[in-house]
């Protein structure tokens, strides 16, 4: 009988499952988008519910596109939206809240105040992370003083708190495998990643329960199994990932200095600095890329919140594009000499600046700015972010220079953006065949566990180049944009870099 491997992405903006054969060829994908709330400015929730329906949906979708049954599955491997939070009662599985999404800001007060009692560096030695919003330790904390008797619930054990795949793995489960992986668990906060355990003085900091937390596993784990009732036979669930980790492990950046860049709702640049955990003097993070066999490997990250999202606001906040795809058509018929810079703070700006209070802005309008002018403003506006991040991996990564940049995720079928990317960061730039890397991360994990796929070493040279993009753009116009960005970013700040 032929087998397959199962990968689920769970991402911001959508769900999505896609079927691998032994070949580690995609056989099919469902696709299934689910709804955003913004109930504040600088809030972003999602309703659990819709991220379970449309991961079951999507689930059951591709296995009947290919006509093979759950028995037929291998494995399933489950690659994830980070940071994101849901606390959910354990007897009944059903959330208190909605999840609090990684862009959420509203905990930008609380950060503040841990910073104001001097808490930062003894929590930066000990996640790699920096004290902001973005991460969950401050979320299922508001979670807890804010939904009506939430803390005394924990307290009691009532509760149980996880990031994204936690809860499908609980829900998959049938509600018996309360668990997540150790790149899932660098995101919280809450986690030592010196040590590889959560960390009794950081749930002191963030004052959050030891009993809500998941057990950590490597990323190739038993993970238990899915409740046979859900897809007619239960699969095993042998491999968990954040999605910027799995798209690190499926763009088979195994080897020290090299990175990836993945472009969805947001852009995360991830360099990976083998099993030396580096620290960033110029505001990256420190996280795990990965942890096989018990080995864990280190990463430089650069997190940007707005990438894809502001082609998103093209689209659904002005009107000015009907697809996503339009928005490089109009790029291209832009005035070039235009230096229209959109600086996309929409929730605030992320690495290497961290300013949670800062909201976007525009500049250089003149009468003869129009949708074009802001469309290339906006795809422009990534390839800038990606810069800032490079520009801070080429200072505190010593090793010698970080090679070609490897991209994936929705926007990079835009080769308009990819090029100006290649012009803005003066590198080559190469997109793979298989653009679904982090999906193929997932399965890898899954897949190799269950011996279906090749190891490490093989799997990476199975990678292949579509594209490569080369830096056409002169020196003197690249340092000149440069300069104009760095210009508005600096404008739009809500207080001095
Ligand atoms: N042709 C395109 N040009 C520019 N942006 C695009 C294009 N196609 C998709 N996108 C952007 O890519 C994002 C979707 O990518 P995806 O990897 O699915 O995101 P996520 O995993 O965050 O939900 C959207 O924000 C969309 O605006
Ligand atoms: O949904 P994506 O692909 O934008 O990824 C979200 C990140 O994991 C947030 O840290």
């Amino acid at each position: 009988m032929t087998r397959f491997v199962l990968a689920i992405d769970q991402g911001t903006t959508s769900s999505r499952a896609i079927l691998f054969d032994e070949a580690m060829a995609v056989v099919a994908i469902a696709q299934q988008e689910f709804l955003q709330y913004y109930p504040q400015s600088g809030w972003v929730e999602h309703d659990p519910e819709d991220i379970w329906t449309s991961v079951v949906e999507t689930v059951r979708a591709v296995l009947r596109k290919a006509d093979v049954g759950a028995d037929q599955v291998a494995a399933i491997g489950i690659a994830n939206q980070r940071e994101t939070v849901v606390l959910w009662d354990r007897q009944t599985g059903k959330p208190i809240h909605n999840a609090i999404v990684w862009q959420d800001r509203r905990t930008a007060r609380a950060c503040e105040a841990l910073k104001a009692e001097g808490v930062e560096p003894l929590v930066s030695e000990k996640t790699g992370l920096i004290l902001d919003p973005y991460f969950s330790g401050t979320k299922i904390a508001w979670l807890l003083d804010h939904v009506d008797g939430a803390r005394g619930r924990a307290e009691k054990g009532e509760l149980l708190a996880g990031t994204i795949d936690s809860f499908l793995i609980w829900r998959l489960s049938g509600g018996r495998v309360h668990a997540t992986d150790a790149t899932n668990a660098s995101r919280t906060l809450l986690f030592n990643i010196v040590e590889n355990r959560w960390d009794d003085a950081l749930l002191d900091v963030f004052n959050v329960p030891a009993s809500l937390l998941p057990t950590v596993h490597d990323c190739a784990a038993d993970f238990g199994e899915t409740d046979s009732a859900l897809f007619g036979h239960a699969i095993a669930i042998c491999g968990v990932a954040g999605d910027q980790h799995a798209a690190t492990i499926g763009q088979a950046c195994f080897q020290p200095g090299m990175v990836k860049a993945t472009y969805g709702t947001g852009c995360f640049a991830v360099l990976n600095t083998g099993t030396d955990l580096v620290r960033s003097q110029n505001k990256l993070l420190s996280t795990i890329a990965y942890r096989l066999n018990g080995e864990t490997t280190y990463a430089l990250e650069g997190s940007i919140f707005v990438a894809g999202a502001a082609v998103q606001w093209l689209r659904d906040g002005l009107g000015l594009i009907k697809t996503a795809e339009e928005s490089g058509q109009l790029a291209q018929e832009a005035d070039g000499d235009q230096r229209v810079y959109l600086v996309p703070a929409f929730v605030g700006l992320g690495a290497p600046y961290w300013d949670a209070d800062a909201r976007g802005a525009i500049f250089g309008l003149t009468r003869a700015t129009g949708p074009r002018e802001l469309a290339m403003a906006a795809l422009e506006s990534v390839a800038y972010q990606t810069a800032d991040l490079l520009d801070a991996m080429h200072r505190d990564w010593s090793e010698g220079e970080t090679p070609v940049l490897r991209v994936d995720g929705g926007m990079v079928v835009s080769d308009w953006t990819m090029q100006r990317l290649a012009d803005l960061l003066d590198a080559p730039v190469d997109r793979p065949v298989i653009q679904e890397t982090t999906a193929l991360g997932a399965a890898w994990l899954a897949a190799s566990f269950v011996g279906m796929w090749p190891d490490r070493d093989a799997f990476a040279g199975t990678w292949r180049c579509d594209r490569q993009f080369l830096p056409a753009m002169n020196a003197a116009t690249r340092s000149e944009r440069l300069d104009g960005w760095r210009d508005a970013v600096s404008r739009t700040l809500s207080r001095p870099a």
